[in-house]
């Protein structure tokens, strides 16, 4: 049977994650899906808001947080839907899971590759983000869950973008982009959204590329992060304009969630990287929220995809090294105070 594709929608409290799926549902004609509701509340609101305008199977799990309290409902959850609908019981072909606003999409994202049962059944297609123009600076600032959610997207749907002057979008938008530089970012008017871009996005499995601005790479290769000139830098300027005073620049914002990339020309040797890759994750797998690559490894002709989160990692072939196309390992890694040297110098000590 084929795995269901599963997409785990998050972001912060009152982000807009129920106005997106609801409009999604709407647009979805034809296209059968089982959404798992996660609430706190005995009053499940956004249910009877979905339930009454569209013909979905609307799973809801209350009381507790599907991230941590009720992670075993979740799983079940999965595995007994699976289990109807090979029966004949249940009629759906993709599950979307709306978390709660303050859940760590990490451990939800887990439940896919560490129950058997439900690694069988489905595929995580991909991890979107929904991120309130008007509230995210201080909930980015104050909450950790805003930032690991935001760590963890494969892709960023701003809302609210009406409630906010351009400036402010503009230095939402360069925060979002170096805390995961490998999600794409949208504005989405009241979850107006065409259902392409939510479904199928092949965000998690990594199939075909890592989409990176090249320039940013430059940018970020360096150690001091000069470019986040727009907050708190002392200085009275529009957001977004350059801070002219000569000092050094710090991290403004320090946000805990960071990310960085090694690249390498030279092919990479399976076994030092499998060793490499095996001691960090015991040390630095709770802090290591995302990490994904396509690698050029000693031995074999096809690209090596791979990617992980916190300690479970995997890695699949890809398809051939095209004739002629440089044979280049791209990894990056989204984490919360990494020790960004010390991957890096242990990555160079992986090549072949
Ligand atoms: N101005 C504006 N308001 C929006 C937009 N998108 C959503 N909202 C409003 O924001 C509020 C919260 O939206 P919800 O979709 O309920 O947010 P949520 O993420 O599901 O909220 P929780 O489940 O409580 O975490 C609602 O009043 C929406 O109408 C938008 O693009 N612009």
């Amino acid at each position: 049977m084929a795995l269901i594709p599963a997409t785990i929608l998050t972001g912060f409290l009152g982000s807009g994650k129920t106005t997106l799926l609801k409009r999604v549902l709407t647009e979805a004609h034809g296209q059968k899906i089982a959404v798992i509701e996660n609430e706190f509340g005995e009053e499940n609101i956004d249910n009877d808001i979905l339930v009454s305008d569209t013909h979905e199977q609307v799973i809801q799990m209350s009381n507790g947080c599907v991230c941590c309290t009720i992670r075993e409902d979740l799983r079940a959850t999965l595995a007994d839907l699976a289990a109807r609908k090979r029966r004949g019981e249940l009629d759906f072909e993709r599950v979307v899971i709306e978390t709660t606003g303050l859940a760590d999409p990490g451990p939800v994202a887990q439940t896919f590759f560490m129950d058997d049962e439900v690694a069988e059944a489905y595929l995580l297609d991909s991890i979107l983000t929904l991120v309130d123009a008007k509230h995210a600076q201080e909930q980015l600032d104050n909450r950790v869950e805003a930032q690991r959610q935001v760590g963890f997207a494969d892709q960023i749907f701003i809302s609210k973008s009406d409630l906010v002057e351009a400036p402010a979008l503009a230095a939402l938008q360069h925060r979002l982009k170096h805390m995961n530089p490998r999600a794409p970012q949208r504005t989405v008017h009241f979850g107006e959204v065409a259902i392409a871009e939510v479904f199928d996005l092949k965000g998690f499995n990594l199939n075909a590329k890592l989409d990176i601005d090249p320039d940013f790479l430059t940018e970020d290769g360096h150690a001091h992060h000069g470019h986040d000139h727009d907050h708190d830098c002392g200085h009275d300027h529009a957001p977004g304009e350059a801070c002219h005073h000569g000092h050094a620049h710090h991290h403004h914002h320090d946000d805990d969630v960071k990310s960085f990339v090694f690249r390498a020309d030279k092919p990479l040797s399976p076994a030092k990287l499998e060793d490499f890759l095996g001691a960090i994750v015991q040390v630095y797998g709770p802090k290591m929220l995302r990490y994904k690559g396509v690698l050029h490894l000693k031995g074999t002709e096809r690209k090596v995809i791979f990617q992980g989160v916190h300690q479970l990692m995997g890695s699949d072939l890809g398809p051939k090294w095209a004739p002629g196309e440089p044979r280049v390992s791209k990894m990056v890694f989204i984490g919360i105070d990494l020790p960004r040297d010390i991957l890096i110098k242990g990555l160079e000590g992986c090549l072949a």
